[in-house]
């Protein structure tokens, strides 16, 4: 199936319109609409679309492939809705009561095209291979306790956690976390991201709706203080993470978190993800998105305003020459004149000259991280001795 930007269907602009119309984002509200854009929905299957047909009978799913559940509903004889936790483009995630074990899980109901079930079944494998290979548990990554089929929709038990760092900020009227917690949330998943790499998976998806906080309390305010306090977070959504000897698909990365060497076609590798947390800490940084673009040429163009021009040795080896003009990147008169370029980007040196050391440390981490080029960008193994982390290092 190709992920590509161009391989959208009406039928998923208008679920996109639809994820976009539910958020509120304040600087920018497209953030979903790339990830769902990236990925080609195979048509719903005809009795999907035969409405007559479902009108007669109580409906199971709803029109973008989703389970039509209700609070209550038991799965597999075992397993209880109590609520709905998260939405994604492969699905719902719900709360349930497991019945066998009195326990709290999480339900992740993936929808019923097949395009999604293949991707919940690489999901699986992955969580399956992060068990094993982290029998005891050490590393900040989601837990799957099992997984079933229920009326052809893939359900994937997860271990139960709270909100995502997005959901938290969002509540928080986006206040930005303050760098101690960016240095304990950042060293957690440093360390699980690192562990994904020494075992040549990329995860392909990181972004703060796919970081969650462990505390799990139903009570959203009780939540944020809980959270705030512990600041244990896991990293969830295993399903683009790909191993070093898979097909690499072209397009990876939810919009704002994609590196440079994705939007260029130059080929990536586990590098990516260093890109992608880069743009996360700073999003937790600043209280809102780094590169909150939706066009790959203002993309590149905000990337140059922050961390200034694109090597033209890179520009070289790109094929989508469009985006090059005399070995320089061709920044359309319009674009770069754009308002959200002049208003939401700033050169990363200028935040470099803060008065805070730990601002300055945590600037110059952010710089090794969002190199362009991927042979001189940090790795997460390095990054993990970097001074900001020193203070963390040292209580190990
Ligand atoms: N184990 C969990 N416990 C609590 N909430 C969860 C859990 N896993 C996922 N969620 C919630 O559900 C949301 C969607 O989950 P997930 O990212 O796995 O779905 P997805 O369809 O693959 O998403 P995407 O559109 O990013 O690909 C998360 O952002 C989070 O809010």
């Amino acid at each position: 199936m190709g992920k590509n930007d161009e391989a959208v269907s009406q039928k998923d602009i208008k679920k996109s319109r639809s994820f976009k119309q539910r958020l509120q984002y304040p600087t920018l509200d497209i953030r979903k609409l790339d990830k769902d854009a990236s990925f080609c929905v195979e048509s719903a299957s005809s009795d999907d679309n035969d409405l007559t047909a479902a009108d007669k009978r109580p409906r199971e799913n709803d029109d973008d492939g989703n389970l039509d559940y209700h609070i209550g509903l038991v799965m597999e004889d075992r397993y209880e809705i109590v609520s709905t936790l998260g939405e994604g483009a492969f699905g719902r995630v719900v709360e349930c009561i497991d019945r066998h074990r009195d326990l709290c899980v999480a339900v992740k109901i993936v929808k019923k095209f097949e395009s999604y079930c293949k991707v919940a079944r690489s999901e699986i494998a992955v969580l399956e291979e992060i068990n094993s290979l982290d029998d005891d548990n050490r590393f900040a990554c989601v837990r799957m306790l099992g997984w079933f089929r229920h009326r052809a929709h893939t359900c994937i038990v997860l271990e139960l956690l709270g909100s995502s760092t997005f959901e938290f900020l969002r509540q928080n009227n986006f206040v930005p976390f303050s760098v101690e917690q960016i240095r304990h949330i950042a060293f957690q998943i440093f360390k699980a991201v690192s562990f994904l790499h020494r075992n040549k998976l990329t995860h392909t998806d990181l972004k703060p709706e796919n970081i969650l906080f462990v505390s799990g309390d139903s009570d959203s305010n009780q939540q944020m203080h809980k959270a705030l306090r512990c600041l244990d977070v896991k990293i969830v959504d295993f399903g683009n993470a790909t191993f070093d000897h898979q097909h690499h698909e072209t397009l990876v990365s939810t919009r704002h978190y994609r590196a440079p060497e994705v939007i260029l076609d130059l080929g990536w590798n586990q590098s990516c993800d260093v890109w992608s947390l880069g743009c996360v800490l700073m999003e937790y940084y600043l209280g809102r998105t780094l590169f909150p673009s939706h066009d790959c040429g203002e993309h590149l163009a905000m990337m140059q305003k922050v961390l200034g021009p694109i090597p033209p040795h890179l520009l070289k080896q790109t094929g989508k020459k469009h985006f090059v003009k005399n070995e320089h990147l061709n920044v359309d008169k319009a674009n770069s004149s754009d308002d959200a370029i002049q208003k939401f980007c700033q050169p990363l040196r200028q935040y470099m000259r803060t008065d805070s050391d730990e601002e300055k440390q945590l600037f110059d981490l952010l710089g090794c991280m969002l190199d362009y080029d991927v042979s001189r960008r940090i790795t997460l193994e390095e990054a993990l001795w970097h001074p900001f982390f020193c203070t963390l290092r040292a209580q190990q």
